[in-house]
């Protein structure tokens, strides 16, 4: 069996919401190796709620939901961060920890996720950081950083564990134009064969620079839409 033809995410007839009231019903949605996918709408349509719910930070409402291999619809707490570890995140605000370099930010994640080898962790480090053109930068604290550098290291953290799926909320909200230019290249980059990225944002300018399939959270549901108007 070509594993490569299962969807990553897939969601039936799913609703997603912060109580009991749902906030987006009836999602269908599906997403596959190597695609990568814009989610629009309006300010507090949803978005950053379906996507929490993608990462278990919130729990699915109805329906089924399978991401990365896990069924949310039946997750159990104990689960949640061997999901986590199928999955990257990027967020707007970076949220790299304050407290220490750019190197021990990634370290941390790697000690949390059960990396024990300090030889293996070293060349991890070295290789994520390299992606993003930030090796030199490895003994930096956040604060000495502009904001794309630190978004280039927040992509370095999230692909520190080879996930399945990007997810990133908004992650050029806080971000001038060109900058976020260049960290859109960069997450694009990171579609491969086994992997996909969604993608939560407001900036226009760039669905029109890089256009991809683009779903629409609207008047509590998801919609796919052809051209993308914000
Ligand atoms: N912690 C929360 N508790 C209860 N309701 C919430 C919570 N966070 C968000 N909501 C509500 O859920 C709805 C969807 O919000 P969400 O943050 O998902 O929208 P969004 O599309 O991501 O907005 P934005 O573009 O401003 O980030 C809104 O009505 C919002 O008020």
């Amino acid at each position: 069996m070509n594993t490569n033809s299962q969807p990553i995410v897939s969601l039936i007839d799913a609703a997603v919401g912060h109580g009991k009231e749902p906030v987006l019903a009836g999602i269908n949605l599906f997403l596959h190796p190597g695609e990568f996918v814009y989610l629009i709408g309006e300010t507090g349509s949803g978005k950053s709620t379906l996507l929490k719910t993608l990462y278990a930070d919130l729990p699915l409402i109805a329906g089924e939901a399978h991401v990365a291999g896990y069924a949310l619809h039946r997750l159990k707490r104990k689960q949640i961060p061997y999901l986590r570890r199928q999955l990257g995140i990027i967020f707007q605000d970076f949220q790299l920890l304050p407290d220490r370099t750019v190197y021990d930010n990634l370290l941390f994640v790697l000690r949390a996720t059960g990396w024990k080898e300090k030889k293996h962790i070293n060349e991890r480090i070295e290789r994520v950081l390299s992606s993003v053109a930030m090796l030199d930068k490895a003994k930096k604290m956040p604060h000495q950083l502009s904001g794309g550098e630190q978004q280039r290291v927040s992509v370095a953290r999230a692909l520190l564990n080879e996930p399945k799926l990007i997810i990133a909320d908004e992650p050029t909200g806080n971000l001038d134009p060109d900058t976020s230019e260049e960290i859109i290249l960069l997450i694009r980059e990171l579609v491969k064969s086994d992997r996909s990225v969604l993608m939560a944002t407001h900036d226009y300018n760039i669905i029109m620079k890089f256009p991809a399939p683009t779903l629409r959270c609207q008047a509590g549901k998801v919609i796919s839409v052809l051209k993308p108007t914000l």
